[in-house]
């Protein structure tokens, strides 16, 4: 049996929309795998109940078709589905990992990243790797089609998740079909002031980085109460605030000592609006782990 924690992601971060993405420490998935002539699905934890158990329907069944690696997959959800955390992206990741040891496949985690980005796939309708890119590889990632970067970057963040669903695959389509000149250079301009601000471990520069006006405000919109959770963090000492991934979860970088405060005024702000949240005090974290017993 091969065991593997992958960790929840936030994607896009603003400027760096199906680009960039980042691991949190908090919350992960666990997936336990064991070699069988077909690949079976057992789902439990958080979600577990919006989640199918068909190899078709779900991420995982799509990677052990990609790495002819028929299993049984038990996976322990830690992180909600269709949270913007990830949720689909660290499942994907985990089971590629996990699949690649059990078969000796002898694949290194930046090869797997397309093969778990072909499995999330199945579920969001499109690629995109900036969920299993930091997945699978930690830290800050940079995907750019089949070409990976990786920042191990050090900044502490907020996640607020409201009780409200909003699958990946909705919020795709509210994206704007296309950008202005100025649009193109305001993100150009936030995503490398974001990149600087991983590089130098500055949590005030990745929160300038996080600005954008391209596909946030229409996804924003999809998200009640997302202007009060903005402004209550901010107010609380957040130097950014996203959609984090499709959402509805919403993403504050900040300074360490910040997080309890921010958390606590970002749930007060969807409950101003009457939705429930729950906020993780996180922050940037290492990639999936594995152990084979
Ligand atoms: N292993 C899985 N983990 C989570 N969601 C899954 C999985 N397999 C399929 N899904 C489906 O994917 C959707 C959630 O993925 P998505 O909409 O991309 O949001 P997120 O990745 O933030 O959870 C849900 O409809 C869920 O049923
Ligand atoms: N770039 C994607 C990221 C989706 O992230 P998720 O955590 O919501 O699955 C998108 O914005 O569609």
């Amino acid at each position: 049996m091969v065991t593997v924690r992958a960790p929840a992601t936030s994607a896009n971060l603003g400027s760096g929309f199906d680009v960039f993405g980042a691991a949190l420490d908090r919350p992960a998935d666990v997936i336990r795998v064991e070699k069988a002539d077909r690949t079976t699905i057992d789902v439990r934890g958080y979600g577990s109940e919006f989640i199918p158990e068909d190899p078709a329907d779900n991420t995982v069944g799509a990677v052990a078709e990609a790495l002819d690696a028929p299993a049984h997959i038990r996976i322990d959800k830690g992180i909600r589905p269709s949270s913007g955390l990830g949720s689909s992206g660290a499942s994907a990741a985990a089971a590629a990992l996990a699949l690649n040891e059990l078969y000796d496949r002898g694949l290194s985690r930046k090869e797997l990243v397309p093969i778990a980005g072909k499995g999330e796939a199945t579920v969001s309708g499109e690629v995109h790797l900036d969920n299993v890119a930091p997945a699978l590889l930690g830290g800050f990632t940079v995907a750019t089609g089949r070409d990976v970067t990786t920042v191990d970057a050090d900044i502490p963040l907020v996640a607020c998740l409201p009780e409200i669903a909003i699958s990946t695959r909705d919020a795709r389509d509210v994206v704007p079909a296309g950008a202005t000149m100025e649009q193109l250079v305001y993100t150009v301009g936030r995503a490398a002031t974001l990149t600087t601000g991983m590089c130098r471990n500055d949590p005030r520069l990745v929160g300038k980085g996080m600005h954008d006006r391209l596909v946030t405000p229409a996804r924003a919109d999809l998200i009640s109460g997302y202007d009060e959770v903005r402004e209550a963090a901010l107010a609380a000492g957040a130097t950014g605030v996203t959609v984090s991934g499709a959402g509805p979860g919403v993403l504050a970088a900040c300074y360490p000592g910040d997080r309890r405060e921010i958390a606590a005024a970002m749930v007060e702000g969807f409950a101003e609006v009457g939705v429930d949240s729950r906020a993780y005090q996180t922050k940037i974290g290492g990639g999936a782990t594995l152990h084979r017993d």
